[in-house]
């Protein structure tokens, strides 16, 4: 019998999303929106129909897994079950899929105070996505909040609802959407992928001197590291030999608050805080050597700035991204430092995970890792330094990051709390339900896609035989909207720029060609080392 798997999803920052059939952002309410993509299922624009709504089922009709137990004992049921063991933790998403496959596309879970409605149908989800109003919401990180309300610090971007969050996003979206500010950091990240290169070189070892031992942790460090140069304007010296203190601790801190989130979710972190337990000690302390660090590192940046006098942009035309917040005015200085935070939080395991499993996929296919070694050699040459319409150009390579997160999304749910009443594949939502879409079923489901457990990244491309017409609300791995990822194009680009300076210089190989199967820690995650090797040409 099916498990229940998920008193853990709702911590699921997860949470995330943009569909990237999108190439063009238009602007509506002050903020870069997706636009639909002109396509055979294009959406309308209002919620549920008057039609719909008078022939909806009620939303206590909806299929329930736990149906049959009484509410009372279904927390009790849930634990028999195995629902909360560690095991069933890290198969979430196979949990799920049993559960889509037994109840169907759109079931509700209700465990005692936890009620969540569970979706997998791109056209309900295009459904969901029309109700969620001017401020998209979604879940609530608890354990963030918690830290901050304890703490007194301001609520950034992702913590924040309502007009904070439009306040937040509207400043935030102009230097991380804007194609034209995006490019102009691809200098520095081309900077930190070229020392990255550097780094793999001197740390191979292992029995033919060819495989990173830890390379989860060095690409960790990787998109630190980026992320760090374009927020901070500064190098924060993670890929040198000799890490400065202070660089150490913010990436130790920073790991933490990312692992020790999700033990401080069982059962509830309300109660680990008010309990005091260790995981909550250890949860707040890693928050707040992150915030002690990264404020001081920003407050060093606001003041060189100030004392150059800059503007928008400083003199060597970068993004300094921090005083374009700082220049807008409408964020306190408390916001910009608590939105900069959340970015990183954001930016790192999302990037390195999706860099891995595309660093997999290739091993997997040396035929493509040779296609693609073409069309960087093709594109950019050996030696030059990478710029943005190098990267407009590297068509397989976009193709290539984009079906790593078709199959591989590290966000592989996302959440939205419905703003107003809906109907749902038939089905009443009452408006402030949640409602969790499983972004990884609907990208591997045999309707939308062929042979879609099939890593082929050729269905992207409009010139390649085995392209596809695909759903665009079966893809979203970045969300959805005016509350989807921030920090897409920032991702896509530190991937192209390293994943391109990989390539020019290595073939890459798995010790032990075998499959590895994901896992779910909070985010969709390999469930072994990868154990890859760095040959050079
Ligand atoms: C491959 C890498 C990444 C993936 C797959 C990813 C995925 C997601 C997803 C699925 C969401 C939720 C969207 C929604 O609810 O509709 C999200 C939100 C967010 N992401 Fe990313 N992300 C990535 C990288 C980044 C990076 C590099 C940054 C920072 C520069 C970032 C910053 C954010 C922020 C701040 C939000 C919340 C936005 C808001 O609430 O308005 N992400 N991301």
């Amino acid at each position: 019998m099916f498990r229940i798997w998920a008193l853990k999803q709702r911590f699921s920052w997860g949470i995330v999303g943009r569909w990237l059939h999108t190439r063009r952002g238009v602007k509506s309410q002050g903020l870069v929106r997706c636009q639909t993509p002109s396509h055979k299922y294009s959406s309308g624009s209002e919620a549920a129909s008057p039609e719909q709504r008078e022939t909806a089922k009620p939303f206590s009709a909806l299929p329930q897994p736990l149906g049959a137990v009484p509410p009372s004992l279904r927390v009790l049921a849930a634990w028999w079950m195995g629902a909360l063991s560690k095991e069933a933790r890290l198969n979430t998403n196979i949990q799920f899929g049993t559960v889509f496959k037994e109840y169907g596309p759109i079931w509700r879970n209700k465990i005692g105070s936890f009620d969540m409605v569970h979706l997998c149908d791109p056209d309900a989800a295009r459904e969901l996505f029309k109700s969620e109003g001017k401020y998209p919401e979604r879940i609530d990180v608890k354990p963030w909040r918690l830290y901050r309300e304890g703490a007194g610090k301001a609520m950034g971007i992702i913590l924040s609802n309502d007009k904070l969050w439009h306040k937040n996003r509207t400043v935030i979206s102009r230097p991380l959407l804007r194609p034209q500010n995006v490019a102009r950091t691809v200098g520095k990240v081309d900077d930190v992928a070229s020392d990255m290169i550097q780094h793999i070189l001197s740390i191979r070892a292992g029995a033919d001197g060819t495989e990173v031992l830890d390379l989860e942790n060095e690409l960790f460090k990787w998109a630190l590291e980026s992320i760090s140069a374009i927020l901070f304007n500064e190098r924060m010296g993670l890929l040198q030999d000799d890490i400065p203190d202070d660089a150490r601790d913010f990436i130790d801190s920073m790991h933490s608050v990312l692992t020790t989130a999700n033990d401080v979710m069982i059962p509830d972190a309300g109660l680990q805080k008010l309990f005091n337990t260790k995981s909550w000690q250890k949860h707040q302390k890693a928050w707040s050597t992150v915030f002690q660090i990264g404020e001081r590192v920003m407050e060093r940046q606001l003041r060189r700035a100030e004392e150059r006098q800059t503007r928008s942009e400083d003199d060597d035309g970068h993004m300094d991204f921090l005083s374009l917040l700082n220049n807008s005015e409408k964020l306190t200085k408390e916001e910009i430092y608590a939105s900069t935070i959340e970015l990183m939080g954001a930016a790192i395991d999302t990037t390195s995970t999706t860099l891995l499993w595309t660093l997999y996929a290739l091993c997997r296919r040396p035929d493509l890792q040779d296609k693609l070694y073409q069309e960087v050699t093709q594109v950019i040459g050996q030696d030059e330094v990478m710029t943005w319409d190098h990267l407009k150009n590297l068509h397989l390579m976009k193709a290539i990051i984009k079906e790593t997160l078709r199959l591989y999304p590290v966000a592989f749910v996302m959440t939205r709390v419905v703003q107003q009443d809906t109907v749902l594949m038939g089905y009443e939502i009452p408006a402030k339900t949640t409602v969790m879409v499983s972004i990884y079923h609907m990208a591997r489901d045999p309707k939308m896609y062929k042979d879609p457990d099939e890593y082929r990244p050729e269905r992207w491309l409009r010139s390649a035989e085995d392209y596809e017409d695909t759903h665009p609300y079966a893809y979203l791995p970045f969300g959805f909207g005016t509350r989807s990822c921030i920090g897409r194009r920032v991702a896509e680009t530190e991937l192209q720029v390293l994943l391109a300076k990989i390539v020019q210089r290595f073939v890459v190989k798995q010790r032990e060609p075998r499959v590895i199967p994901a896992v779910t820690k909070t985010i969709l995650l390999p469930s072994e080392k990868m154990n890859i090797c760095f040959m050079e040409r």
